[in-house]
Formats: C-alpha cells, sequence, structure tokens
C-alpha cells in the first residue's frame, strides 16, 4: 500500500475533494477520498459519510461513502513538538482590536437591553502563506493537538478548511448519545489548578442548562458530570458531560437541531443571538462555528454505524495563499471588551503555531 500522506498528494494533484481526520487523543488517521468532484449534500441524516456543515443555513456537505474509498494510518506523536515551546506574534492591528471591542460593546449593550442573555462575538485574522503546504500543515496540527479533533477537508468547488477543535457536538450510537456543554477559556495549562471567575462560570452554565433544557422530551436517561477543565493546546475551558438515549420517537437530525448552534457558539436565546450575529460581523462565518465529522458509519469489526460529530472552532480556510483564521468569544453582562480581545488573540494562536 502507498504511504498516506503520498496517496493525499496525489488527491491534491487531481484536485478531487477529500478529508483527513484525527480523533482526540487516538493515533489513527483516516482519509475519505472522494471518486469524482461532484458537490453531494446530507438531507436527512439518514446518508454515511462525512459531513460538512455551515453556521447558518442547512446545506451540509457530504463525501458520501459510497462515492469514496477509506484510508487510514497510524501517527507517532513526535516530543519535539511541544506546544508551550512555541512562541507566537501577538496581533496588533489597531483597528481590527477597535472593531472587535465595539462588536462587544454592541453584544454587552444587547444583553442590558434584554435583548438576548448571551451572544457569541467573532472576527476573521488574515494571516500570508505564500509557500503554503497542506501536508506539512497538517503533520504539524496532528502533532500539536494530540487531544483536539484535527482535520482538514478539501473541495474543488468550496476551498480548503483546516482545524483543530476541543468540542464535540455529538456522538451517536445508535440511540445512545453524548455531547458537552464547553464554554469559558483561560490561557493556561495546569487543569488542576485553575481557578474560574463567576462571569466564566455562568457563561458555561448557560450551555449546559440550554442542552439539558431542550434535549429534555427528545431524550431520556439523561446524566450530567459535574463542570471540569479541559485542556486545549494552551487554552483551559470547562466542560460537562452530557449522555443519554434518544427517545423512540426522536432521531439524530432532531437532536443536531437542538444542538447546533449551541449558546458556546452562537447564544441564547438561540434565533436573537444569531440575528445579532449576522447583522453586526463584519463578514461571513460560513463554515466557522458549523460542524463536521462521520455520519453513520460502520468501523470495520462492529455492525453499528455511529456518528461523531465536532464544532468547527480553532479553523481555517486556505484561498489565494492566504490563512482565514476565525475566533469567537462568549459575551456575558459581565464581559470587558479588552478582555475578550485579549482572549480572540490567544485564541487565534491556536492555528497561527501550525503556519
Ligand atoms: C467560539 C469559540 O469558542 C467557544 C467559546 C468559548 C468562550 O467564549 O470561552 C470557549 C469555547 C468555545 O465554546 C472559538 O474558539 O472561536
Amino acid at each position: 500500500m502507498i504511504d498516506f500522506f503520498i496517496k493525499v498528494k496525489q488527491q491534491e494533484a487531481q484536485d478531487l475533494p477529500f478529508v483527513l481526520f484525527k480523533k482526540p487523543n487516538k493515533k489513527k488517521l483516516v482519509g475519505f477520498f472522494q471518486n469524482n468532484d461532484h458537490l453531494y449534500f446530507a438531507e436527512n441524516f439518514k446518508e454515511r459519510g462525512f459531513v460538512f456543515a455551515p453556521f447558518d443555513g442547512n446545506q451540509m456537505l457530504l463525501i458520501p461513502k459510497e462515492e469514496s474509498v477509506r484510508w487510514e494510518t497510524k501517527i507517532s506523536l513526535s516530543k519535539d513538538f511541544s506546544v508551550n515551546d512555541i512562541e507566537v506574534a501577538s496581533e496588533d492591528d489597531v483597528d481590527s482590536k477597535q472593531y472587535f471591542e465595539n462588536l462587544v460593546r454592541k453584544g454587552i449593550q444587547g444583553i442590558a437591553n434584554g435583548d438576548f442573555h448571551k451572544v457569541v462575538a467573532s472576527r476573521e485574522e488574515v494571516v500570508a502563506v505564500p509557500d503554503f503546504d497542506l501536508v506539512t500543515v497538517f503533520k504539524k496540527l496532528i502533532q500539536y493537538y494530540p487531544s483536539a479533533f484535527c482535520y482538514c477537508w478539501y473541495h474543488p468547488k468550496i476551498g480548503l478548511w483546516m482545524g483543530a477543535t476541543p468540542e464535540r457536538l455529538l456522538k451517536a450510537n445508535k440511540k445512545r448519545f453524548y455531547t458537552m456543554a464547553l464554554a469559558g477559556t483561560k490561557i493556561g495549562d495546569d487543569i488542576d489548578n485553575v481557578e474560574w471567575k463567576p462571569k466564566e462560570k455562568e457563561e458555561q452554565q448557560i450551555v449546559t442548562d440550554f442542552i439539558l433544557e431542550n434535549l429534555k422530551d427528545k431524550t431520556s436517561e439523561v446524566a450530567v458530570s459535574s463542570p471540569y477543565t479541559l485542556k486545549a493546546g494552551k487554552l483551559l475551558h470547562i466542560i460537562t458531560d452530557i449522555e443519554g438515549v434518544i427517545n423512540k420517537n426522536s432521531n439524530l437530525s432532531d437532536v443536531v437541531k437542538v444542538l447546533h448552534p449551541t449558546p458556546a457558539v452562537c447564544g441564547l436565546p438561540k434565533e436573537k443571538a444569531k440575528a445579532f450575529i449576522l447583522a453586526n460581523e463584519n463578514y461571513d462565518r460560513s463554515y466557522y462555528t458549523g460542524f463536521l465529522g462521520e455520519l453513520n458509519i460502520k468501523e470495520f469489526d462492529k455492525h453499528q454505524s455511529k456518528s461523531d460529530l465536532y464544532v468547527n472552532l480553532r479553523c481555517m480556510n486556505i484561498k489565494n495563499k492566504e490563512a482565514h483564521l476565525y475566533i469567537g468569544c462568549g459575551i456575558t453582562k459581565d464581559s470587558v471588551p479588552e478582555k475578550e480581545w485579549k482572549e480572540s488573540v490567544n485564541k487565534a494562536t491556536t492555528m497561527k503555531r501550525v503556519l
């Protein structure tokens, strides 16, 4: 069998769609290589393959299982790649800072006016990448972020996306499901000695409450963990695990519709926060804060099909020798614009480190 990355280079040379991905804390690297360049869509979550869905709208792209070949390889993690060793220049673009801080102020004002309770403000940052090489950058990504879902997705009619996200949207195995409420951000790497402020705790609790409340009539036997700290590169987040069973009269599609977009990436109430985002952010989120992952995939040795979807965070879109990085922050009544800006700068380093 030829080398996994030679297969990737061949697919790239033929300009055909593919996706490469590695799940959190796993060493298996998987590729779905599509046989043609059609654009396929998933419509009802009954399809099999790899989905790539945007933040807004319901056109979920699909690399169908039956139109692609699946490859896998084992990766070895090298000790040479320690995230903490790499320093990245911080953002000092005065205009972007001002624009973003104003957006945060508007968000805080919206909360004060009672329009919504939480909103996620985001921005785009562009970095020149004249010598970009997909395989080199992706290899760094999987080495630097072993605990993330790392992916590289390409379609000639859509473009190239890459990311290392800490957030799972939904894992489902027949009727059993797992999801997480993730929010609150701090720089650091000591998960045992972190003190979360009320602002961050509240921000994360909003996400947990939303998920539990909205899954109530679609699921049963729901178990919820206590909030704990998760490490994502140089950042720490608060996370609550939620699992249970999807009711007989509900399905995967119903559950995804509840979860996407969660208050962790959009806000609460969902529709009002979304309207604020669409009206006030000065760019199109496109696939950032959408979701992606395996849909109804059977593993070789098992008969059950599984879905495993992630939220598209800490990601970038490569176009015309530029990397477009996307970063957002949860805004609540206690947010401080300057601090949210700093948080967005810290989040941007996740992708900058691999460029
Ligand atoms: C929106 C992003 O992250 C989300 C927002 C977080 C926060 O506000 O603290 C934390 C994790 C994510 O749920 C992003 O990374 O772009």
